[in-house]
């Protein structure tokens, strides 16, 4: 597999603050890169210098081996903020504008039925449901056909559903062989689509590799949860951790763990047992709770 992009030692110091402190990593061609962190981590001004948008203090970014030039602009795809689409012009109209900035493109009616944009073309887009402008901005994202596509935080925002049929279509164009760069705060997002996954903290990658390598290297244990009255006042020789109406258990013998709620007494009729979730290695590694 060719490497798409090297990021060697990137670093964003701002006068008080070290947005991005030191990032390196490779990304192959093909794979979804996930980008996840608490608020503030650095995430976007990653993102924003790997576009070639905002300028390192230091370090490098190759893209297919060599700096970030014109070339690189023409082959790469950005989902930008709705403020970059023209207030008074269509959805139609919107994406004309961007189609005729490259050299490169896709037929507009192709990108137009990838992302179901066929019953609002002639809408303006302040007019959009949520879901339907974050496809748009997907669609111009891919106006260029690009061999790499970053997506910032693009569900944020959307109802389940609409979140859900954006993750169809991320997955549609990942099957195409796009390289994806995809930040966001929805761990199940981030699982489903990622194959590499960055956490990042302070600027920093703090851990890194397949959601499911992650998982293990981290993560030997599993969860059982119980509703918290049913242990309230018992001995259990366990560790327990309070979660609002509910107890957690982290136990690496679910066996050993079960005899011991049985001794004691307990109804496990209302018990779960679950593996340990991307949602937790997050909050272990950086100490806070995901962002609602
Ligand atoms: N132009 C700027 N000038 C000064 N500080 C900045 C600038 N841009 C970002 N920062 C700071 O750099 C840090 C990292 O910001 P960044 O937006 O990259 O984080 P993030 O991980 O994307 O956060 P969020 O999840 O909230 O979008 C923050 O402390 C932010 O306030």
């Amino acid at each position: 597999m060719a490497t798409v992009l090297s990021v060697r030692d990137l670093r964003k110091h701002y006068p008080k603050v070290k947005a991005v402190d030191g990032v390196s990593f490779e990304l192959e061609e093909g794979r979804c890169l996930g980008l996840l962190g608490p608020n503030g981590a650095g995430k976007s001004t990653t993102i924003e210098m790997l576009e070639g948008l905002v300028e390192p203090s230091s370090g490098e970014i190759l893209y297919r081996g060599r700096p970030l030039d014109a070339r690189y602009r023409q082959r790469v795809g950005m989902q930008f903020q709705a403020t970059a689409l023209q207030d008074f012009l269509t959805v139609r109209e919107n994406l004309e504008l961007f189609h005729a900035l490259y050299e490169r493109t896709l037929p507009l009616e192709q990108l137009i039925s990838a992302c179901h944009l066929e019953d609002f073309l002639d809408r303006d887009h302040r007019k959009l449901s949520g879901g339907q402008r974050q496809r748009l901005l997907l669609a111009i994202a891919l106006v260029n056909d690009p061999d790499l596509v970053f997506l910032d935080e693009p569900t944020t925002g959307l109802d389940p559903q609409a979140r859900r049929n954006f993750w169809e279509l991320v997955q549609a164009v990942k099957a195409r062989g796009t390289t994806v760069v995809l930040t966001t705060h929805y761990m199940e997002e981030a699982y489903l689509l990622s194959d590499d996954i960055a956490i990042m903290d302070h600027g920093q990658v703090i851990a890194r590799g397949t959601p499911q390598s992650l998982l293990a290297e981290h993560f030997n244990d599993s969860v059982l949860e119980l509703p918290a009255v049913e242990i309230e006042g018992r001995q259990i020789d366990l560790p327990l951790v309070r979660k609002d109406d509910r107890v957690e258990i982290l136990s690496a013998d679910v066996n050993g763990a079960l005899r011991k709620l049985l001794d004691a007494g307990l109804s496990l009729a209302q018990l779960k047992i679950r593996p340990r979730t991307l949602e937790d290695l997050f909050i272990q590694l950086t100490g806070k709770e995901l962002r609602a």
